[in-house]
C-alpha cells in the first residue's frame, strides 16, 4: 500500500472535525484542495559571479476568509507539497484565531546557511520578483518562517516597494521595526504558546518548576525557553539541528542562547553536568513539558510511545503525525495542537498588518495585552469545544476552525466560480 501523503495525512483533521458538524458537501470540495500554488526557478548571482537556481514555491490554499496569510521558509528538503501542507494549516490557523485570512505559505529549496549575506540578500528579492504579482497587502502577504527572519522580510518589502513603486509596507509582516514592523512581532510564537500553558497549567497540572525538553532553538524554541525560564520552569534538554543535550538539574536559558548565537546548543555540552544526548532522545526526556519548535513529523509512531511529558505544546507546525496523536492519546498526554498553539506568531502579524494600514503603531504593552486575550479567547472555545463533545483539543480546533470556514464558504454563495 502507498504511504499516505502529507497533504493527505494533513487532510484526514479536515474529515474527522467534519463528523462534527452537519456540512454541506461544497464545503469540504472547496478545502480539499489547494486554490494555486506557483512553481518558479529562481537564478541568482552567486559572489564568486557564478549562477545558480533555486526552486520555489507560493501555495494560497483558500482565500475565502481573506487574503491569504503565512510565512516563507528557505530549507534545503522544502517541497511544494510541504508549502500545500503548511498553507493548509495556515488556513485552519486563521480561522480558529478568528483573523481575516485565509492560508498561504512559501519557500525556496536552499541551505541558506551556505550563502553570504550578499547572495542571502539577492535570493529574498528574487523571490519577490517572481512573486510580485501573487502577493499583496489584499491578496496574499508572506511573513517569516523556517530560516528566514526579520531581515530578510525587510528586504523582501524593499523589493516590492520597488516593484510598484510606493512603500506598501502591509504587503510582508514580520519586518524589522524601523520598516514598519510591530514591537512584540519576534517573540509573539512563543508568546502567543506560553499564554495558552498559563492559562491552562492549573487544569493540566503545569506548575512552576516543571521541567521541560524543547526540540528547536530557533525563533520559537528560544523565546518559549526564555519565557518559561522566567516563570520557574526548568529548562532540562533542548536540540537544535547539530543534536541535542540534557541536564536533569536544568540549564541557563542565556547560556542555551549565547551557545546558540555561536552555532549551536550542542557547544555546551560536557559543562556543569550538560551531557549530549542522541537527537532523536530529546522527545523521550523525563519532563512535564515537551516543546516540538522544529520540523513537522518529528514524533511519529517509532518514538510517541517514549514520550514521558503529560503536555505537549506543539510550537512548530505538524510535529505529530496522526499515528503519533493517537498514541499520544491513548496515553493521556494533552496535546496543545499547532494550530491554535503557534498561533500567536501570525496574530501579531495580523496586528502588524493593521498598524501598517492605520499608519499608527501601539506600544509592546497594547500587542501583549491584544495577544493575551485572543489566545485566551480561542484557547477557551477550544477547550471548552473539547470537553462537551468528548474530543481531542486538536479536533476541537479543527471543528471551531471549520465552522467558521464553513459559515464564510456559505456566506459567499452557491453560484460563484472564482473569488479574488
Ligand atoms: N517564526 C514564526 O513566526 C513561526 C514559526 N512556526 C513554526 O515553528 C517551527 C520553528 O520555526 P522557527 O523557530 O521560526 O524557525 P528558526 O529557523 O528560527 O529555527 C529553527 C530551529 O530548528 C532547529 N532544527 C532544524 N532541524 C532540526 C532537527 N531535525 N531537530 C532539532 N532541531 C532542528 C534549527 O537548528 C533551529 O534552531 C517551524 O515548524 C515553524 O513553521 C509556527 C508559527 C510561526
Ligand atoms: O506570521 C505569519 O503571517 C505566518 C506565520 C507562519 O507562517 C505560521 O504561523 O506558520
Amino acid at each position: 500500500m502507498q504511504a499516505a501523503s502529507m497533504l493527505d495525512q494533513a487532510l484526514t483533521r479536515l474529515d474527522e472535525a467534519a463528523r462534527h458538524l452537519d456540512l454541506d458537501a461544497d464545503v469540504l470540495e472547496k478545502l480539499k484542495y489547494p486554490r494555486e500554488t506557483t512553481k518558479v526557478r529562481l537564478m541568482i548571482r552567486m559572489d564568486d559571479g557564478s549562477r545558480k537556481s533555486f526552486m520555489a514555491w507560493r501555495c494560497r490554499y483558500d482565500d475565502t476568509r481573506g487574503p491569504t496569510k503565512g510565512g516563507i521558509r528557505f530549507h534545503p528538503d522544502s517541497t511544494m507539497e510541504e508549502v500545500e501542507t503548511l498553507a493548509f494549516w495556515m488556513t485552519f490557523k486563521c480561522a480558529v484565531m478568528n483573523l481575516p485570512y485565509g492560508g498561504g505559505k512559501g519557500a525556496v529549496q536552499v541551505d541558506s546557511r551556505t550563502l553570504s549575506k550578499a547572495e542571502l540578500e539577492r535570493l529574498s528579492r528574487a523571490y519577490v520578483q517572481a512573486f510580485s504579482k501573487i502577493i499583496g497587502p489584499d491578496r496574499d502577504i508572506p511573513a517569516p518562517d523556517v530560516y528566514t527572519n526579520s531581515m530578510v522580510m525587510g528586504w523582501m518589502a524593499d523589493e516590492y516597494a520597488s516593484i510598484v513603486g510606493e512603500a506598501t509596507p502591509a504587503v510582508i509582516t514580520g519586518k524589522p521595526i524601523a520598516l514598519g514592523g510591530s514591537l512584540g512581532r519576534d517573540d509573539a510564537t512563543a508568546r502567543g504558546g506560553y499564554y495558552l500553558v498559563q492559562r491552562l497549567a492549573g487544569t493540566l497540572g503545569l506548575e512552576p518548576g516543571a521541567r521541560v525538553a524543547i526540540q528547536g532553538f530557533g525563533n520559537a524554541g528560544q523565546h518559549i525557553a526564555r519565557l518559561l525560564a522566567a516563570d520557574g520552569y526548568s529548562i532540562v534538554a533542548v536540540s537544535d539541528s547539530r543534536g541535542a543535550i540534557h541536564c536533569s538539574s536544568g540549564i541557563d536559558v542565556d547560556r542555551l542562547i549565547a551557545a546558540k548565537g555561536q552555532g549551536s546548543v550542542t557547544n555546551l555540552a560536557g559543562a556543569d553536568g550538560i551531557s549530549s544526548i542522541p537527537a532523536d532522545e530529546l522527545v523521550s526526556v523525563d519532563c512535564e513539558l515537551l516543546v516540538p519548535a522544529a520540523l513537522e513529523d518529528m514524533i511519529h509512531e517509532r518514538n510517541a510511545g517514549s514520550v514521558k511529558a503529560r503536555v505537549v505544546l506543539e510550537l512548530a507546525n505538524g510535529p505529530i503525525t496522526p499515528e503519533a496523536d493517537e498514541i499520544l492519546a491513548a496515553k493521556s498526554i494533552i496535546v496543545l495542537p499547532d494550530i491554535l498553539a503557534n498561533a500567536g506568531g501570525v496574530t501579531v502579524s495580523y496586528f502588524e498588518w493593521v498598524q501598517n494600514r492605520q499608519g499608527y503603531y501601539w506600544p509592546v504593552e497594547d500587542v501583549h495585552a491584544r495577544l493575551k486575550s485572543t489566545m485566551e479567547r480561542e484557547g477557551d472555545a477550544t477547550w471548552a469545544l473539547a470537553q462537551e463533545k468528548g474530543i481531542t483539543l486538536r479536533s476541537a480546533a479543527y471543528v471551531h476552525a471549520l465552522s467558521r470556514l464553513a459559515g464564510a464558504i456559505e456566506a459567499h454563495g452557491t453560484q460563484q466560480f472564482f473569488t479574488s
